[in-house]
């Protein structure tokens, strides 16, 4: 479960945002939405842990957390070699499947793929790496539209089981997730009293 209560970020004297009270519980899909520049990454950071800058609490209890940031790194290397490091076993088959299905050969120079090739290479290498908590920074931004309702679909079903923090710019209307938004530099959750 992660609980933030009365954060405030600012960088250096510009304050960014506001949010006063938000809980993530240990199951469950959580949709982050804003306009660009907003603060979404840096609220996804402070979420995970990676920025303690910032005034209030944010309590985190979950052991383990994954993160696919907006810009993956890649080894040298195939597709595979790139998802045999995280991957192993039958999830690996199963990253390895997924990618035939979408016409992307493993044996492929890593660096050869397009970037929404390289985008759903990152999803799957990330999506099935054990976690308690994953956060997905803009997942589909490459994608086209098979791979990005596949995508959704994967996530909306696996948050049934642990916590899924996603940011993203797409209209995603999915009555499985809660919404969060920025307004006027304040995080608020749809339908709740933040
Ligand atoms: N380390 C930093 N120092 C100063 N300002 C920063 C720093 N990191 C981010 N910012 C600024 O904070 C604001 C929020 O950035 P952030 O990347 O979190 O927004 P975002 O909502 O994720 O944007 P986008 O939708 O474009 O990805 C931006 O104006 C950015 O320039």
């Amino acid at each position: 479960m992660i609980e933030v209560k009365e954060v405030e970020k600012f960088f250096e004297d510009r304050f960014l945002f506001r949010c006063e009270n938000l809980k993530f519980e240990n199951k469950g899909l959580y949709i982050i939405k804003g306009p660009n520049g907003c603060g979404k990454t840096t609220f996804l950071m402070m979420l995970f842990g990676k920025d303690r800058n910032f005034n209030g609490i944010i309590e985190n209890t979950f052991y383990e957390k994954v993160m696919l940031p907006q810009q993956p790194y890649f080894f040298k290397g195939s597709v595979l070699y790139n998802l045999s490091l995280s991957l192993k076993g039958e999830l690996l088959r199963e990253a390895i499947n997924i990618l035939k299905a979408f016409s992307i050969d493993p044996d492929l120079n890593i660096h050869s793929l397009s970037l929404g090739q390289k985008q759903l290479v990152a999803f799957l290498r990330v999506f099935f790496a054990k976690s308690d908590v994953l956060f997905l920074d803009e997942p589909d931004s490459y994608l086209g539209s098979a791979v990005k309702d596949f995508i959704f679909d994967r996530i909306e079903k696996d948050a049934r089981n642990r916590c899924i923090i996603v940011v993203t710019h797409d209209s995603w209307e999915t009555k499985h997730a809660k919404e969060i938004y920025f307004e006027n530099n304040q995080i608020k959750e749809k339908g709740g009293a933040v």
